[in-house]
C-alpha cells in the first residue's frame, strides 16, 4: 500500500502531526478551557474567514489499559458507535491498507447549525515499541484523521462537509512496577494521551455557539472514550 498516491502525505502529516502533539502546552500560546480530574483542554483561539477553527489540544491520563489497546479503539470502525456519540452514520469507503482506511461520517446535527459530515483518512501505527517487561522504554502509538476526498463521496452540498485533522498519540507507561519477577497486571499500566485536533466546519456557524459547543462536546467525548477502552479491555488479556 506505500504505493497508494495518498501515501506521501499520510507519511508526512504522521510525522508532523507526532511532532505537534509532543509539544509541550506551556508558553502560553495554550488557553486551558476545561479540566477534569487529569484531563486539561486547551485551545487557541483563530478564525479563517470569520470561521472559528480554534486548535484543540487535550492531555489525559488513565490507569488500566495500554496505548495499543487506546488507539485501536479509537481507529476501529467496528467499535466506533459503542463510543462516538457524535456521528449519525459512518461508513468505510476505502481501506487503502491494514493500517489506512477512508471513513465517510454524518455527524450529529448540532443545533442552530446545519448539519455536517467528514470524509477523511485515518492511519494508525506503532512509533515505538519496547520491552514492556524492562518498564524502561515505553511504546507510543498513533492515529491520524485528515480530511481528503473520494469519488464515491463528492461534496454534493447535501450536508456542509467539515475540514479536519486530528490526531491521537498515547504512551503506555508502567507504573508502579509490578513486584521483583510478578506478572505486569492491569494495575501496572498507566497510558498518556494527547489529542489534538483542527475543525473547520465547511460553512458558517455562530463563533459563540461554536466555541460552546466545543466547550461542551470535547470534555465529554475525550472522558467518554477513555472510559469506554478501560472498561472494554478491563477483563482482556493486556494487549501492548
Ligand atoms: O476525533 S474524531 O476524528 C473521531 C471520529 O469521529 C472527530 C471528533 C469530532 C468531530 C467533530 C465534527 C463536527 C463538529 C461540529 C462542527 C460544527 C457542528 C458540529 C465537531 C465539534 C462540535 C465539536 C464536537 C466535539 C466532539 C464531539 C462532538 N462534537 C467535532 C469530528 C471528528
Amino acid at each position: 500500500a506505500t504505493t497508494h498516491p495518498l501515501w506521501p502525505q499520510i507519511e508526512k502529516l504522521t510525522i508532523e502531526q507526532l511532532g505537534y502533539a509532543q509539544q509541550d502546552v506551556e508558553g502560553g500560546v495554550w488557553q486551558l478551557f476545561a479540566e477534569e480530574g487529569e484531563m486539561k483542554m486547551y485551545r487557541r483561539e483563530l478564525e479563517e474567514d470569520g470561521l472559528v477553527v480554534d486548535p484543540l489540544k487535550a492531555v489525559h491520563q488513565v490507569r488500566g489499559a495500554t496505548a495499543h489497546e487506546m488507539v485501536h479503539h479509537f481507529w476501529s470502525p467496528d467499535v466506533r458507535f459503542e463510543w462516538d456519540t457524535s456521528i449519525e452514520q459512518m461508513t468505510v469507503l476505502d481501506r487503502i491498507s491494514a493500517d489506512t482506511l477512508i471513513f465517510l461520517q454524518l455527524h450529529k446535527r448540532v443545533w442552530p447549525t446545519a448539519q455536517r459530515d467528514a470524509l477523511f483518512w485515518s492511519h494508525i501505527r506503532e512509533i515505538s515499541s519496547s520491552d514492556p517487561a524492562n518498564g524502561k522504554a515505553h511504546d507510543t502509538w498513533i492515529v491520524c484523521n485528515q480530511s481528503a476526498e473520494h469519488p464515491d463521496a463528492p461534496n454534493d452540498g447535501k450536508y456542509v462537509r467539515i475540514d479536519l485533522t486530528v490526531c491521537f498519540v498515547c504512551q503506555t507507561f508502567i507504573d508502579p512496577p509490578p513486584a521483583e519477577g510478578q506478572p505486569i497486571t492491569r494495575d501496572n499500566l498507566l497510558v498518556k494521551i494527547t489529542y489534538c485536533s483542527v475543525v473547520n466546519p465547511g460553512g458558517w456557524a455562530p463563533a459563540s455557539v461554536l466555541r460552546a459547543v466545543y466547550k461542551r462536546e470535547y470534555p465529554k467525548f475525550l472522558k467518554r472514550f477513555t472510559q469506554y477502552v478501560v472498561d472494554k479491555c478491563a477483563d482482556q488479556p493486556i494487549a501492548f
